[in-house]
């Protein structure tokens, strides 16, 4: 893909399901290198988003180009390959080791294909996402021994392993403990460093999970964009207050965003 291709080009996007709009009028440009928030409450929309980015569902209205293809236009399975989706709910049914897992990103199968066996380069390579991302001590632990952080840091490794252009995390540091998601961020931030023309959509409800290297940030309310541009533009007292539709106050501290409930001040 040339380097002047947005990697996601989002036009006027409708996605209707039983005759409700789950996402209105959507229009979003993410390029090379730019790190995305998306933010909202439960049920904004977010995860539907992603799932359009992910090229796993179509609007019902508008453009979506992911990667400098039209969704509707495309292989939808062939573009998925390209793109790095760390879904938590990804299901592993086999007994299969965190580096077995971590090397299914390569097929983006649950499983090995049949007769499909990864290289000594491709293992090398699983390996040093895994250490990357503060699992090496888990290389050979069976799948259904890992914590639920362990999970979540394992599937970014297999989301990477297919060198995608672009990397979509729905809600990574859920369910993590205070050291763990402060780990998972700095090995975020650690990989963007490293790959400087990946771009990356993360989603959450927590202000206190956005990295440091995040650059931009997207607000969604009922389906539909309220505020998006430049991270320190977006992230707003006004604007986060409008979103969630409650009263909060912002501040960032060292590159880290702290989210506060408002609390009205008495006087006498
Ligand atoms: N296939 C579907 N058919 C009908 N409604 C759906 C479908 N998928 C999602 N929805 C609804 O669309 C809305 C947005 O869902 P979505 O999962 O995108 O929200 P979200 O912002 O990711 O929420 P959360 O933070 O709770 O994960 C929700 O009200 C949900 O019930």
């Amino acid at each position: 893909m040339e380097n002047s291709v947005p990697v996601v080009r989002v036009e006027s996007v409708d996605l209707v399901r039983d005759g409700r709009f789950l996402l209105r009028d959507v229009t979003l440009q993410v390029r090379r290198g730019e790190h995305w928030v998306l933010l909202g409450a439960n049920g904004a929309g977010k995860s539907t988003l992603l799932s359009l980015l992910g090229a796993t569902a179509h609007p019902t209205a508008g453009t979506v180009h992911v990667l400098g293809h039209r969704l509707g236009r495309v292989d939808m399975r062939e573009l998925r390959a390209h793109i790095g989706h760390v879904n938590p709910r990804h299901m592993v049914r086999a007994p299969l080791t965190v580096r077995d897992v971590v090397l299914t990103g390569l097929t983006n199968t649950p499983e090995f294909p049949p007769r499909w066996a990864p290289t000594d380069a491709q293992v090398m390579r699983a390996e040093e996402l895994v250490h990357a991302l503060g699992m090496g001590s888990r290389l050979n632990l069976l799948w259904p021994t890992l914590s639920q952080g362990e999970r979540g840091r394992a599937l970014i490794a297999r989301a990477l392993m297919a060198e995608p252009e672009l990397l979509l995390l729905d809600e990574p540091a859920t369910g993590l403990d205070l050291a763990a998601r402060e780990q998972l961020l700095t090995s975020l931030d650690d990989l963007r460093a490293q790959d400087p023309d990946r771009a990356s959509i993360l989603v959450t409800h927590h202000l206190e999970e956005i990295p440091t290297t995040t650059t931009h940030a997207v607000l969604v309310r009922e389906g539909v964009i309220v505020a998006q541009g430049p991270v320190s533009d977006v992230l707003t007292t006004a604007n986060i207050s409008d979103c969630f539709d409650h009263s909060i106050t912002i501040s960032n501290e060292h590159g880290r965003w702290v989210a506060q409930t408002r609390v009205p001040v008495t006087v006498g």
